[in-house]
């Protein structure tokens, strides 16, 4: 295609939406018209299954459950009025609270003011969050806040060491859906530690955001910690940002969370029209399908060229990765499904991998985000006539411009700023665009089954550890791993029990190895 023709496709098939000043451009995507015509009737159901979902249908069969996100920014769509007031009052405490924290109407025992928030949460209650403190949390919010979204014993100590004494005016935030996923429980036993070792009550700073009657729901009940969020059923992890899981943190940061709601709630208006071309959302559905021969074969890579949006990409790799990687689809078939998704930022990737996205393995597709505001304020020439804001632009255009002559395709996003409004409305475009792409393939991107199996597995190590230490510490002098093995009652894990014996060692805990580690035959092993 010639620069004339690939101009006048850049044309038909740009969208642009006036309101929030948001462009989609699908044109370096090669799909041709009778593609489009063949799809279009798999987006004419899609486009019924999502009305349908939003009208409050048990969209996600396996687990019995509605599939709500989009109630959270409209919700007079709720299904009912229960659940619509709900949302709206959720929404009013939040509020409230973060009010009464600002003004310091609730303070931290003793002191004058709450200074920072350390958010404990994994997967969807950690990754929204975060994006949304990188994307648009300001330097000097009203309170600063630190995540714990894992059970690393050293990255915990780093985050409770950067807090300092400032722990002593931090809010703890507690989130999760379930209430009972280890890396949280474990992360919130070690800060709740820290407290009592510095002698501070943990329950007047600890809030809970959780299902109700949740393990953790009960253990801040039951502590009369200083306030409880609720987290509906109907919210998934990996959509439940808008939910009290984000917009609390948000608030208490000073972000303007109506706005982001707002923001959300235009994009799924948008996103809502019935109709390919104009609709956003459905455009991108088209194009990740068309890249990717809808079975995920090509890779998502997202480059936003903006250092605030460095975590978007993280926060779809789970939003994306966890709703489309599926074996089955609905009727059962195995179907192996997904799309896999990374990337970090532009013009910084440049320089590390672009490389072979131009010249080596044709497997992905990438979308561009360009925002049009270079910064606050004006900027200093570089070069005559020209800012640093014109390199980033200027990077941008010529990526996309490299990789097509390569016939490498990309979608590009721009935005006017990175804004609550606009932050809202990508989180709804995306949102939308799975529901689009899941129900087209056919699969329900609502529920996550193979992540049980990973977690089941680390649970059984841990019990193998307490079988493992018990019979050394019922054995007087040392054993072989087979013997160890034997005595458990477990040779077929063998290989599993020289790791955890390896683990122990290394920390000096319970165990003690005699001989080459690296050589495993010859290890003799014993308690410490
Ligand atoms: O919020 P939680 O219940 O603690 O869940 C945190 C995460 O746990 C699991 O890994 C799920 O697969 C994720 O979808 C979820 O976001």
């Amino acid at each position: 295609m010639d620069a004339t023709a690939l101009w006048q496709r850049y044309q038909d098939w740009l969208y642009y939406n006036e309101e929030l000043g948001f462009y989609l451009d699908v044109s370096r995507v090669t799909f041709d018209d009778a593609f489009v015509a063949e799809m279009t009737p798999r987006f004419a159901k899609a486009f019924e299954a999502i009305d349908a979902l939003e009208k409050g249908a048990i969209a996600n069969p396996d687990e019995n459950r509605m599939v709500g996100h989009y109630w959270l920014r409209d919700p007079d769509l709720a299904p009912n009025e229960d659940l619509r007031s709900e949302i709206v009052n959720t929404l009013r405490d939040i509020e409230n609270f973060t009010q009464q924290i600002h003004t310091a109407t609730i303070t931290p025992p003793g002191e004058e003011r709450f200074t920072d928030i350390l958010s404990i949460g994994i997967g969807g209650s950690a990754l929204g969050p975060e994006f949304v403190a990188e994307a648009l949390g300001a330097v000097n919010p009203p309170l600063q806040i630190n995540f714990i979204d894992n059970t690393d014993p050293a990255g915990i100590d780093k985050t409770l060491a950067r807090l300092g004494d400032r722990l002593k005016t931090t809010l703890v935030l507690v989130i999760s859906k379930s209430g009972g996923t280890p890396e949280t429980r474990n992360g919130m036993l070690e800060v709740k530690a820290a407290y009592e070792r510095r002698g501070l009550d943990f329950s007047k700073y600890a809030i809970a955001t959780t299902g109700r009657g949740s393990k953790l729901d009960k253990v801040a009940q039951a502590d009369n910690w200083l306030a409880t969020f609720p987290m509906q059923d109907w919210v998934g992890g990996r959509t439940s940002e808008l939910s009290s899981v984000g917009l609390l943190p948000a608030a208490l940061q000073g972000i303007d969370i109506r706005a982001i709601l707002a923001g959300a709630k235009q994009m799924d208006a948008a996103t809502r029209i019935p109709d390919l071309k104009s609709n956003p959302a459905a455009l991108m559905a088209l194009a990740w399908y068309h890249a990717g021969n809808g079975k995920g074969e090509k890779d998502m890579v997202i480059l936003p060229y903006k250092d605030s949006l460095l975590l978007f990409s993280r926060y779809l790799q789970q939003l994306i990765m966890e709703s489309l990687g599926k074996e089955t689809d609905l009727d059962g078939n195995k179907v192996f499904q997904g799309i896999a998704v990374y990337g970090n930022k532009g013009s910084t990737d440049q320089h590390a991998y672009v490389q072979q996205l131009r010249e080596g393995v044709n497997n992905f597709f990438v979308t561009l985000i360009e925002v049009l505001t270079d910064r606050e304020g004006s900027s200093t020439e570089i070069d005559p006539g020209v800012t640093a804001g014109d390199y980033l632009s200027g990077f941008l255009q010529g990526t996309r411009k490299a990789l097509f002559e390569n016939k490498r395709q990309s979608i590009t996003i721009t935005i006017p700023e990175v804004t609550p409004v606009i932050v809202g409305s990508l989180i709804a475009l995306y949102e939308r665009a799975v529901s689009l792409y899941a129900a087209v393939v056919n699969i329900n991107a609502y529920h996550q089954p193979g992540v049980e199996a990973g977690k089941k597995a680390a649970a059984s190590i841990l019990n193998l550890q307490n079988m493992v230490v018990d019979v050394l510490s019922k054995t007087g002098g040392s054993l072989t791993l087979a013997e160890v093995a034997d005595k458990v009652g477990r040779p077929d894990a063998i290989e599993d029990i020289y790791k955890i014996i390896r683990h122990l060692d290394a920390n000096g805990r319970m165990v003690a190895i005699d001989g080459n580690a690296g050589n495993p035959g010859t290890m003799r092993v014993m308690a410490r």
